[in-house]
């Protein structure tokens, strides 16, 4: 608890970054912040990290609650999952919606640190990436989302999942009008389940689920099919509306888009006939352009080129084709660009 207090106290002055604390998005955001050379030593049990090269400190904290505290500005910056962002937007569309129904209307949703609530998706990280879907029993009778209108559905992500079947309901019932839409109550049940939500269907407690599908391995072991999206999801950084410190965020983000273009593109170096070079550089036009330097041999020229890293054996098989030889790819370590 004495380190605790000594931690809060330290906390002054310094950048609030919200980091998932566990899960599916741990690894790769500890991996950016590395590249980032954002340098830090997490203490056992304590979900603050003080940052020795920086004024930040890193708060570890559950995905889904990055989203409120990088939103009520209790945290400047947070990665987390697009998906938790959504939910979270879809939760402050109900209690509004909520408000306005019980005419309660402004003094319990001024922020209580006077700061603009909401975040800003500064960038998509390229990690977590995946789908909510809504599924069914395999073998069961259910076969698109609207048989599962005034069922039960398992979920995590009530939210979302409530919006997505007032819409359903909306539609089955040809209302339109957004007045007559706003108080409607919802067929459809949705139980809030925090984890192992691919279990509900097989345990009768549910007669479809909305959960996150990345290979489809959870879903098919559960014998669960999907049957519609409701949204695609990726990790992303996330900034206040209020950062403490703007141009530090804007330090960060740019070192953190830096690792990500690093992670993202190879580069491609090769020599080529001077003639062929409007067809090599066609094929490697590079990020802005590509670097093209005289070789010490008439006639050929050498050239570098950002490309990206899944489209390189077929560039590399393409620069073979008009002529280019010595190619080579080399890694990127970092990059940093404006
Ligand atoms: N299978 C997956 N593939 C890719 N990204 C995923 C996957 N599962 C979850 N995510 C992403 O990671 C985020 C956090 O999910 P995760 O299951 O790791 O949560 P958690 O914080 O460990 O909480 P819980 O205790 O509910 O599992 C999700 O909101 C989503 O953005
Ligand atoms: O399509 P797949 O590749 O199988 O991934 C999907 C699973 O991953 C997530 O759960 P996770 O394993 O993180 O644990 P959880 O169920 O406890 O949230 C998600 O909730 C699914 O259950």
């Amino acid at each position: 608890m004495a380190q605790e207090l000594i931690r809060l106290e330290s906390l002054e002055g310094r950048l609030l970054f919200a980091v998932p604390k566990k899960g599916r998005l741990l690894q790769a955001s500890l991996n950016l912040l590395e590249g980032a050379d954002i340098q830090f030593k997490r203490e056992n049990r304590l979900d603050i990290a003080l940052v020795k090269n920086l004024p930040i400190a890193l708060v570890f904290l559950p995905a889904a609650d990055i989203p409120t505290f990088v939103g009520e500005g209790r945290v400047d910056l947070g990665i987390t999952g697009h998906d938790q962002v959504q939910e979270h937007d879809a939760g402050v569309r109900a209690l509004a919606r909520a408000r306005r129904m019980s005419n309660e209307w402004d003094t319990n949703a001024a922020p209580a640190n006077g700061k603009p609530q909401g975040c800003e998706i500064v960038m998509d990280l390229g990690f977590g990436v995946c789908r909510l879907q809504v599924q069914v029993p395999a073998k069961g009778e259910y076969q698109q989302s609207r048989d599962l209108i005034g069922k039960n559905i398992g979920t995590s992500f009530v939210h979302l999942a409530r919006e997505y079947f007032a819409r359903l309901e909306l539609e089955q019932d040809g209302v339109t009008d957004p007045a007559l839409a706003e108080g409607r109550k919802l067929r459809t049940k949705i139980i809030e389940l925090s984890g192992s939500v691919e279990a509900a269907c097989a345990l009768g407690v549910a007669d479809g689920i909305v959960d996150l599908v990345e290979s489809g391995e959870t879903m098919k072991a559960a014998g669960l099919k999907a049957i519609d999206t409701v949204t695609e999801t990726s990790a992303i950084l996330i900034k206040s509306k209020a950062p403490s410190n703007p141009a530090l965020v804007d330090l960060i983000a740019a070192r953190i888009g830096g690792v990500i273009t690093a992670q993202k593109y190879v580069l491609c170096q090769y020599n080529v006939p001077r003639e062929r070079l409007p067809e090599a550089t066609k094929i490697t036009p590079g990020k802005r352009a590509a670097t093209v330097m005289s070789l010490d041999e008439e006639g050929w020229v050498a050239v570098s080129a950002m490309v990206e890293k899944k489209q390189v054996a077929t560039v590399m098989d393409e620069l073979v084709t008009v002529g280019a030889t010595d190619v080579l790819v080399l890694d990127i370590h970092n990059t940093r660009s404006t």
